[in-house]
């Protein structure tokens, strides 16, 4: 359902609402597989319920994380900088992108997040445990969610896709994003009759830009705070509904090749409007570096050969490291011609 609401800003196109596919986890297995595969072709986001991941293991991350950014500059400045892992404010990426959002990147191997804890919390342990229970828990979902995919595409080996984060050499990251809410004094400027400032200036506060997620599939938690917005077809912005009862699951570039392009890796970017903090949790599931990459040639169809040369996840994530966040990174994989 697509609800219409007035464009707060001129230059782009009318913004709406949008209530992504919903699907529930506790349906019957193979509806739940065919809606997701649907939900990954048309749009390439979906809203997941019923998702099994305890309660009190949310909870508990967001309480720490919370904590964390609530610390003094100094404080937290003694976790970074984000090289890539640590903690990171404003900057983002090594090539000059930054955004309004404060950030702490970790690789989900379980010694490099005690190692890490230690420059984070005053309790670490404590930390470190609540960062290790929300990775076991969403990396489960992550792989029932891609089980379900090779399913639903009849794809016979229906473990290729979860093999590769299952893989004790997985390269998949968690992401604790923070967008400070706008301060007070700016938002009673935006609404003030005698505002110099245009009103639309101020809802173009960019947390983190647009940009395509390049890994398999992302697995995002948020506080009931706005600011996700997708990009359709049509250049078209337009904010996800907020809801910290379920998980946002979306397609990364890997998974748009191996399913030769069936699937979509969709732009997607957060602004940070809101006068209350938005805390996300993304998890990022990855292959191993050396895995190589490579479209399903049960995908192919006569009139979609494979679109795409095999890869090392290594080379990809080179690639990406070396481009701006905006950039396009899908397409340097593409095979000529297609
Ligand atoms: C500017 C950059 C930050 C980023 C690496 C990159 O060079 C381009 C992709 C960015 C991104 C977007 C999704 C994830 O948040 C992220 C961790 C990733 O894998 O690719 C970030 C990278 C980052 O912040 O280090
Ligand atoms: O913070 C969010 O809601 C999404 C952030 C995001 O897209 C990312 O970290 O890749
Ligand atoms: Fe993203």
């Amino acid at each position: 359902m697509v609800v219409a609401s007035p464009s707060p800003i001129k230059s782009e196109k009318r913004q709406s609402s949008i209530e992504l596919p919903i699907i529930d986890l506790s349906m019957e297995r193979s509806e739940v597989s065919r809606q997701i595969v649907k939900a990954c072709e048309d749009y390439g986001f979906f809203k997941l319920i019923n998702h099994g991941v305890p309660h009190d293991i949310i909870d508990t991350l967001e309480e720490e994380s919370f904590k964390f950014f609530g610390k003094s500059v100094a404080e937290k400045l003694k976790a970074g900088p984000a090289s890539p892992f640590g903690y990171g404010c404003k900057n983002i990426g090594f090539n000059g992108d930054v955004g309004e959002v404060e950030y702490l990147l970790f690789h989900t191997n379980p010694l490099s997040i005690s190692q890490n804890s230690e420059l984070i919390s005053n309790d670490p342990s404590k930390f470190s445990n609540a960062v290790k229970g929300y990775i076991e828990a969403v990396r489960g979902v992550g792989c029932e969610i891609l089980d379900l995919i090779a399913e639903g595409m009849w794809v016979p080996d229906t473990s290729v896709f979860s093999r590769l984060i299952r893989d004790v050499d997985n390269d998949s990251i968690l992401r604790l994003n923070h967008y400070p809410a706008l301060p007070l004094t700016l938002k009673e400027r935006d609404t003030s009759p005698s505002s110099t400032l245009h009103p639309h200036q101020l809802s173009q506060r960019i947390g983190f830009g647009e940009h395509f997620d390049p890994q398999i599939l992302t697995i995002l938690r948020s506080n009931d705070v706005a600011g996700l917005q997708i990009s359709l077809k049509d250049g078209l912005w337009v904010p996800v509904i907020p809801d910290p009862t379920s998980l946002c699951v979306n397609v990364g570039d890997v998974l748009q090749a191996m399913t030769n392009g069936r699937f979509v890796s969709v732009r997607h970017r957060v602004m940070a409007n809101s006068c209350k903090p938005r805390l996300s949790m993304a998890y990022f599931a990855a292959p191993p570096l050396h895995a190589c990459i490579t479209p399903q040639p049960e995908l192919f169809t006569p009139h979609v050969p494979s679109l795409y040369r095999s890869f090392s996840w290594a080379d990809y994530k080179k690639a990406t490291y070396s481009l701006r966040l905006g950039e396009t990174r899908l397409d340097l994989f593409r095979k000529l011609g297609n």
